[in-house]
């Protein structure tokens, strides 16, 4: 490992692992954070087909457990993810040479373009005037799992990143989640209009 010489003057050998060990603890939170805001924004924009008294109390709360969330949750995990990640890269140079680091920071401006929009999202919901609709949601939110899975083989396979059967299988079933996700809450939606509709036929007879 080159340690440059001030680094090696100040960092005990260890620092590295060290750097790792928090750097993946805060890409877990990063992301969990990330999953769980856009699951969020979605049960917060179908809330506004509530009725009024309930649409405002939900409202109110999924707003409140966002900014909660994004400020004290994602955010941070984020912060030391990247924080780290600096210091990674402080003590081992040599990584920014290499092909595999290349596309990994070309993922996380992505990421971080993403988190930054999840804010303007947030920012919109908060005032009543976003127009993603739940299933757009859904489909956004599928995004950090792609580039979960991509940086994780990038971290992994480095300069051998595979392009064979088993990634493509993955692949398949990133987007098989995301396919039945949308199946899911389709079949929902369709279930509870079908029930309403049998109560009003119901209640008129
Ligand atoms: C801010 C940009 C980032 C930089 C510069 C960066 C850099 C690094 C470096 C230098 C390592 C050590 C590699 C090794 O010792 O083999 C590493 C490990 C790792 N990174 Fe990142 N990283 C970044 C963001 C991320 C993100 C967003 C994720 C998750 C999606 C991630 C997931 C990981 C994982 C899982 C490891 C452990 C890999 C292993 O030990 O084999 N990193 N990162």
């Amino acid at each position: 490992m080159t340690l440059p010489l001030s680094l090696a003057v100040t960092l005990p050998p260890e620092a590295y692992l060290w750097f790792k060990t928090l750097h993946i603890v805060g890409v877990v939170v990063w992301f969990a954070g990330l999953f769980y805001l856009v699951r969020l924004f979605i049960y917060h924009r179908e809330a506004a087909e509530l009725e009024p008294p309930l649409r405002q109390a939900f409202e109110q709360q999924y707003g409140l457990m966002e900014r909660r969330l994004a400020n004290i949750i994602t955010t941070p995990g984020m912060v030391v993810a990247v924080a780290m990640a600096v210091g990674l890269l402080l003590v081992e140079p040599l990584w920014l040479k290499q092909a595999w680091m290349h596309a990994k920071l070309a993922v996380v401006a992505a990421l971080l373009a993403y988190h930054w929009f999840c804010y303007r999202l947030m920012g919109q919901l908060q005032r009543g005037v976003c127009n993603w609709s739940g299933r757009q949601l859904r489909a956004l939110n599928e995004l950090p799992t792609l580039m979960l899975v991509l940086v994780v083989m990038l971290v992994v396979f480095k300069n051998q990143f595979p392009t064979g059967a088993a990634t493509w299988f993955l692949v398949a079933l990133v987007v098989f989640m995301a396919a039945s996700i949308q199946f899911y809450a389709r079949w929902r939606r369709l279930r509870v209009e079908r029930l309403a509709q049998q109560e009003s036929g119901g209640a008129a007879a």
